[in-house]
């Protein structure tokens, strides 16, 4: 094996490329994240942070690169495997939580199990169990649009990590938060994703957010201008 290629992250993206016509979202990026690591991904507008996370994420193929999960490569997997591993490995947090509207929180939480095969009764359970860590027991049964942003930011982070993903990748997930809701949300996210045991990606514009996680990598058109080496 060429020693270029070895990994040594849990997660690791090697030689990335991603185009979009003629642009390059992602210019040949290569990166570890180590177990656990909380790392945040930053660098200006349409320099490609997205476009990483949804790769490394599997959610959007790469041009040409590769992309590890403890050892496995995971990129070149079919679009069904690739979703199952999705599942079972990662959880998403976006800037607006992306829950169904028509599910109570305890719902939109279990929904994840639902879809793996786990019993109502159960993923209720866990669910609610989820929603307890996070300071939400009292909104189980309530609808997204019955709670505060923050709150329902903490129910697309219980959803999340109720499978206990190795990673979560977080894109703007305070974005449409108020500065004191936005902290609190992140501290949230942080303290849960430490208790599970995942590594958290987060992609943000806000500094001081950034600021308050141990690892960041700055992203410029499509390459990684600092924090090459993450853990
Ligand atoms: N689906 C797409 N179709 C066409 N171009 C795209 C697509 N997604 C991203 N791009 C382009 O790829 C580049 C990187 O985009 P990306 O969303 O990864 O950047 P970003 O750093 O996350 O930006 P922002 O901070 O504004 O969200 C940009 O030039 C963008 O216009």
């Amino acid at each position: 094996m060429n020693p270029q290629w070895n990994t040594h992250g849990l997660l690791s993206g090697r030689g990335l490329v991603k185009k979009y016509g003629s642009q390059y979202a992602l210019a040949g990026i290569d990166i570890d994240i180590a177990p656990g690591a909380m790392v945040a991904i930053v660098g200006p507008s349409g320099s490609g942070k997205t476009s990483l996370m949804h790769v490394l994420g599997g959610i959007v193929r790469a041009d040409a690169g590769e992309v590890y999960l403890a050892g496995q490569r995971i990129d070149q997997l079919s679009e069904k495997k690739r979703s199952e591993m999705r599942r079972r490995e990662f959880g998403f947090v976006f800037q607006s939580g992306m829950l169904v509207g028509e599910l109570s929180a305890e719902e939109n939480v279990a929904l994840p199990m639902l879809l793996d095969g786990v019993s109502r009764g159960d993923a209720l359970r866990v669910a609610r169990q989820s929603l307890g860590r996070l300071g939400l027991a009292t909104k189980a049964g309530s609808r997204p649009g019955e709670m505060s942003g923050g709150q329902a930011q903490r129910v697309a982070i219980a959803r999340a990590l109720t499978r206990r993903p190795k990673v979560i990748f977080a894109d703007e997930p305070t974005g449409s938060l108020d500065t004191r809701t936005g902290k609190e949300t992140m501290d949230a996210l942080l303290v849960a994703a430490a208790d599970a045991g995942a590594a958290v990606l987060v992609v943000t514009h806000d500094r001081d957010l950034a600021a308050s996680l141990p690892r960041t990598v700055v992203i410029r058109d499509g390459r990684i201008a600092s924090g090459v080496a993450v853990s």
